[in-house]
C-alpha cells in the first residue's frame, strides 16, 4: 500500500514517521517545494528501520509528482502553520491556493486515491478540494476532530488522574478555536459517564482547554503542534488502508445529516477501504444541536470567502 504525503514539514515527517514505525503502508513518498527538503526528511525516517525494526520504504522528492503515482492514500499537509495569537482561520489567503494546486498536482496520477486534508483552515480546505476536484464525498476526508477528541480524552484523563486510554469522549463540529463541540455528556470512564467522578465545573473546563488545545500548543512551541497531529493523521490512514472501519470523528461533506448541508464539517464517520463509509447522525440534545448549528454557521461563513480568494 502506497500513501504520498504533500508538504514534508513538522506534521507531514511526523507522520510519515508514525506510519513507516508502526507498519501502516509499505511506501510512503513524502513531497515538498523546498529543494532537497523531503529527500532529507524521507533518509532521516529510514535510516530509522533497522533500530526500530521496520521495513516501510520511505521515498523524498522536490515536487516530482509522478513518484506520487498510484498512491492509495494522499495526505495533504502542505501550507503555513499559524503563529501565537492567529487564529487557523487566518492561513486561509494563502493555504487555498497551495491546496487547489496539489489536489490537481495529485489526481493527475493517482486518481483512484483518498485525500485526507490536515492543512488548515481544515474544514474549508475539505471543502475546497472537493468542490474543485469534484471527487465522490468518500474520498475527502478531513483530519480534525480525531486530533481534538485525543486532546478532549487527555484533559479528562489528567482530570480524572486515569490512563487516556481508559476514558473516551468525542468532539466533533467544525475544527477551529471557536466552533468544536466536546461532547461531555457522552464522555466515559470505561463505560461509566465521567460526570459521575468530575463536576460540571471540571468539564466546562476540560471542554475549554480542549478547544484551545491548538492555540495552547502554539503559544508554548512558537509553531503549532506536530507530534499529535501526526499521530492522528496515521491512525486514519490506519484505518482506510487496514479496512478497520473505526469510528473517527472527521471532516466529512454532509447532505442533511445534524440538520446540515453542503459543508464539510467534523461528525463521527466510520472510515474504511473506501473512505468514509458511513455518517452516524447520533442523536444531540437540544444545547448540542444549538452549538452544532452555531459552528456549522462559521464553517459556512469561511467557505463563502473561499469564492473571493479564488475568484
Ligand atoms: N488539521 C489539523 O488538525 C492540523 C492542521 N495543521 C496544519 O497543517 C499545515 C502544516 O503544518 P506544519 O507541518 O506544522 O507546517 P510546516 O511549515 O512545518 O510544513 C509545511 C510544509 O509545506 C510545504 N509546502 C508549502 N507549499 C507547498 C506546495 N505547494 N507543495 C508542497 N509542499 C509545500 C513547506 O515547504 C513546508 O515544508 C498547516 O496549515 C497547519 O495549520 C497542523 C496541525 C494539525
Ligand atoms: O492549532 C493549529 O493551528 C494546528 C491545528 O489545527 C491543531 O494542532 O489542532
Amino acid at each position: 500500500m502506497k500513501v504520498t504525503i504533500v508538504g514534508a514539514g513538522n506534521v507531514g515527517a511526523t507522520c510519515a514517521d508514525v506510519i513507516s514505525y508502526r507498519g501502516i503502508a509499505s511506501e510512503v513518498v513524502l513531497l515538498d517545494i523546498k529543494e532537497g527538503f523531503a529527500e532529507g526528511k524521507a533518509l532521516d525516517i529510514m535510516q530509522c528501520a533497522t533500530d526500530t525494526g521496520f521495513n516501510t520504504r520511505v521515498i523524498g522528492v522536490t515536487n516530482d509528482y509522478s513518484k506520487t503515482a498510484n498512491s492509495d492514500v494522499v495526505v495533504v499537509t502542505s501550507g503555513i502553520p499559524r503563529k501565537p495569537g492567529m487564529t487557523r482561520e487566518e492561513l486561509i489567503g494563502i493555504n487555498a491556493g497551495i491546496v487547489k494546486s496539489v489536489v490537481e498536482n495529485i489526481l493527475k496520477y493517482s486518481p483512484e486515491t483518498i485525500i485526507v486534508m490536515v492543512s488548515n483552515p481544515m474544514d474549508t480546505m475539505t471543502y475546497l478540494a472537493l468542490k474543485s476536484t469534484g471527487l465522490p464525498k468518500n474520498r475527502i476526508i478531513g483530519m480534525g476532530g480525531i486530533l481534538d477528541s485525543s486532546r478532549f480524552r487527555t484533559y479528562l484523563s489528567l482530570a480524572l488522574d486515569k490512563p487516556a486510554n481508559d476514558v473516551s469522549g468525542m468532539v466533533i463540529g467544525g475544527h477551529g478555536d471557536t466552533t468544536m463541540i466536546p461532547l461531555t455528556r457522552l464522555a466515559s470512564y470505561n463505560g461509566i459517564p465521567v460526570s459521575q467522578f468530575l463536576s460540571e465545573e471540571v468539564l466546562q473546563k476540560v471542554a475549554a482547554d480542549t478547544m484551545v488545545g491548538g492555540a495552547t500548543l502554539t503559544g508554548l512551541l512558537g509553531t503549532s503542534a506536530w507530534y499529535a497531529p501526526g499521530a492522528s493523521v496515521a491512525f486514519l490512514v490506519d484505518s482506510i488502508l487496514n479496512d478497520q472501519k473505526r469510528m473517527i470523528a472527521c471532516s466529512v461533506y454532509v447532505e442533511g445529516e445534524y440538520g446540515q448541508n453542503d459543508i464539510c464539517i467534523g461528525v463521527p464517520c466510520i472510515i474504511g477501504k473506501n473512505g468514509v463509509e458511513e455518517i452516524l447522525d447520533i442523536q444531540l440534545n437540544d444545547n448540542e444541536k444549538a452549538l452544532f448549528a452555531k459552528s456549522a454557521d462559521a464553517v459556512r461563513a469561511m467557505n463563502d470567502a473561499l469564492k473571493t480568494i479564488l475568484a
